[in-house]
């Protein structure tokens, strides 16, 4: 715990072009309501109170420039650090992490294309953690019928199987983790990767690693708001939440 009483640190992997959003800046530097969705996204993280520190992983090009976004936005009176991303989400977590002082003992980490995240998840998470809980996640239950197939890119895609909906959940973040807990598991995946032979790919989901090395891994309730940025819709969507935010005042 810092003076400030904080007991986490986040991890903001940034470093993403946002292919699927389109052609235009690094999707954390987009805009949302005149705002860039890293600056929305590290604002939802600093509002808590669990967290005392910020690490945000940046294009690996465009560093100063984010450390003058964020001093812009009136977010340089956080402790909040950036550092060089990497080439696949798992490395640009792995090095914000590698930024984060060792006395800190929980470690969350946000997507900066989750911009809209109640602060309520980021405490949540934050204190199931705190609790005991080695890995968590927010998560929300599934609207669609979901079917595993046999990928077939531009053709029929024959059906394997439905898994039953109501064991299903779709993942957010922040993810919430023990930082020993969680610096083993990008060390193990690291040195997997440098070792030759054939290296599992890496995963979508900090969680994940978790998962891969036999740890376990809990859900708790997420927000629906607490959408990822994805593709041009989801702006459309995310654009409408905050003008609905703003008008209420809540933001
Ligand atoms: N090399 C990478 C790739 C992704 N991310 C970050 O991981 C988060 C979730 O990734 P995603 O939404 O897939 O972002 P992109 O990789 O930018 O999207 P796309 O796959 O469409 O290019 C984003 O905040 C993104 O900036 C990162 O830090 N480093
Ligand atoms: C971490 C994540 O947001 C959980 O849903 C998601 O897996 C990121 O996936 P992406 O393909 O990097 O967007």
């Amino acid at each position: 715990m810092n003076a400030s009483g904080a007991v986490a640190a986040a991890v903001v992997p940034a470093a993403g072009r946002g292919e699927r959003l389109g052609p235009g800046a690094p999707k954390a530097l987009r805009e949302l309501g005149g705002v860039p969705l890293l600056v929305h996204a590290v604002r939802a993280l600093a509002r808590s109170r669990a967290v005392g520190l910020v690490v945000v992983a940046a294009p690996a090009d465009g560093v100063a420039e984010v450390v003058a976004l964020l001093d812009s936005h009136g977010l340089d009176d956080k402790d909040i650090r950036v550092v060089a991303g990497g080439a696949t989400r798992q490395e640009s977590v792995r090095l914000g992490l590698a930024a984060i002082p060792e006395e800190v003992g929980i470690v969350l980490v946000h997507d900066a294309a989750r911009p809209l995240v109640p602060v309520e998840v980021v405490d949540a998470v934050a204190a199931a953690v705190r609790a005991g809980c080695g890995a968590v996640v927010p998560a929300v239950p599934l609207a669609d019928t979901v079917k595993r197939v046999e990928p077939n890119p531009g053709g029929p895609e024959p059906v394997v199987d439905t898994p039953e909906r109501a064991t299903l959940r779709a993942v957010q973040t922040p993810q919430g983790f023990d930082r020993a807990t969680l610096v083993e598991v990008h060390a193990k995946a690291l040195a997997e990767e440098t070792a030759g032979g054939v290296a599992a790919p890496p995963v979508t989901d900090d969680a994940g690693l978790v998962e891969r090395y036999g740890g376990t891994v809990v859900v708790v309730p997420g927000h629906e708001e607490a959408f990822k940025v994805t593709r041009p819709l989801d702006l459309v969507l995310a654009e409408a939440v905050l003008a609905r935010r703003r008008a209420a005042d809540a933001y």
